[in-house]
Parts: C-alpha cells; sequence; structure tokens
C-alpha cells in the first residue's frame, strides 16, 4: 500500500465508525465491538506501513492536528500552580504528547494515558502496548493504573473534561474525591444527544471549541479571577 493511501483508508474508517460512535439511537453494548473493531483496523493499518519513529514528529508538525483554543492558558497555570493535568486519549499517546510538545506546554505536571506504539530496535512501529484504550474503557484504564493516582490522594477536587459518555468515569481512578465538576463538549449531533449530555455532566458546551470556560473556573478556583 502506498504512504498516500492510508490517510484515505483512516478517512473511510472515521466515515464508516464515527457516526455509530454518535449514534445515541444505539447502546454501549452494540456500539462497543464497533468501536473496539474500528480502532484494531487502525491500529493494524499503522502496523503494516511499518512507520518510522523519527517521522513522527514531521508528521504531527505537517498534521493539522491542534490544541483548543485556551490551551496556553490552561496547561500554564496548572503547571504554575502545580496541579497534575492527567489526560486519558483513546486516541495515539506518542502523537498526543508529540502535538503537546510542539505547543510547548508539556510540563513535568502532564501524564498522559493512551495507546502508546512500540518500536522495534530500528524505530520501525511493530505493535501497540499493552491493553487497547477505546472510548468505552477509560475507567478500566484508569483503575488498572491507580498507582499513578497515588500523588493524587491528598487532591479531593477535580475538574473533568470529556467529550463523549465514556469519559465521565476517566477520574475514577482517584480515591476519596470530595468535589468533581463534569465540563462535556458536545460538538455533533447536538439536539439528538443534548440531553444524555445534560443528565451526566454538570456543564455542557455546545460547539464550543475552546477552553474558554474551563479557563474561567479554572481561574476561579485557583482565586485567579
Ligand atoms: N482509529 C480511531 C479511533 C478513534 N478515533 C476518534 O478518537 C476519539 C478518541 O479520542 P479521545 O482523545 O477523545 O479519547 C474517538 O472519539 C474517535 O472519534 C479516531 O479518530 N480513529
Amino acid at each position: 500500500m502506498g504512504k498516500d493511501v492510508l490517510p484515505v483508508i483512516l478517512k473511510n474508517l472515521l466515515d464508516t465508525y464515527y457516526p455509530i460512535e454518535i449514534d445515541s439511537t444505539r447502546s454501549v453494548d452494540e456500539k462497543l465491538p464497533l468501536m473496539v473493531e474500528w480502532w484494531t483496523r487502525a491500529h493494524d493499518l499503522l502496523v503494516e506501513q511499518r512507520i518510522k519513529k523519527d517521522l513522527l514528529a514531521t508528521a504531527v508538525r505537517e498534521s493539522e492536528a491542534m490544541l483548543r483554543d485556551g490551551y496556553q492558558l490552561f496547561f500554564d497555570h496548572l503547571y504554575e500552580h502545580s496541579i497534575p493535568l492527567l489526560i486519558f486519549s483513546a486516541g495515539i499517546g506518542d502523537i498526543l504528547e508529540e502535538v503537546i510538545r510542539q505547543a510547548g506546554v508539556f510540563h513535568p505536571n502532564v501524564k498522559v494515558f493512551s495507546n502508546y506504539m512500540d518500536f522495534d530496535e530500528s524505530g520501525v512501529l511493530k505493535a501497540f502496548k499493552g491493553e487497547l484504550i477505546h472510548i468505552y474503557n477509560k475507567r478500566e484504564g484508569a483503575l488498572l493504573n491507580t498507582g499513578h493516582f497515588q500523588e493524587l490522594r491528598t487532591r479531593p477536587n477535580v475538574l473533568l473534561l470529556g467529550d463523549s459518555l465514556g469519559d465521565l468515569t476517566m477520574a475514577d481512578g482517584v480515591q476519596d474525591i470530595e468535589n468533581i465538576l463534569k465540563i462535556g463538549f458536545l460538538n455533533d449531533k447536538v439536539e439528538e444527544r443534548k440531553q444524555s449530555y445534560m443528565d451526566s455532566y454538570d456543564i455542557v458546551l455546545l460547539k464550543d471549541e475552546t477552553l474558554e470556560v474551563s479557563n474561567a473556573i479554572m481561574l476561579y478556583l485557583t482565586g485567579n479571577k
């Protein structure tokens, strides 16, 4: 397969499975195997392509991947206040880390839980490490990684930002939570899904691609109104 074909096939997979992901008429049980199928097919394709580790930085630089508007204040402020920032992504950790690094905000307080690529000794992708993380098993991922949550034992207050209903359990690995404020970003099929988001999140932002509201809350909570 030529390298130009890969983005086309990945886009086809997105066009096939994303409508299923956001289909509110289907149950999680119905969607789950299809989501696993999507992730598995995409990961297998990337492995087949023998992706080279040293090309990732250039690929990210030349891509349109970006963090939400307002990311600089969000990341910098949390770092300056020594507040841990845990990111659970069902995407690819190596890519996400590179995006954050190139944006200049991969501070030491940032920890990413995601699907990580496994490269052979010559730097060619041979597999993905560990258990697959998809949108419906972030809770399991969080609970398996409770070791990483130890430093959070003295931090009973959590601000959770998510864009799917599967994101609601991301903080389940944090012990002794006293307060949790859940902010949900809803961008697609808004009318259909609004009620379920409003039932589950404390604040629901409709078609808001920015961190403006989250930043305002963060500044308020840290006494920097
Ligand atoms: N092969 C895949 C699998 C999933 N996606 C999309 O990524 C989203 C998960 O990312 P988070 O950082 O929000 O966990 C998921 O909702 C899928 O839409 C993809 O693009 N390709």
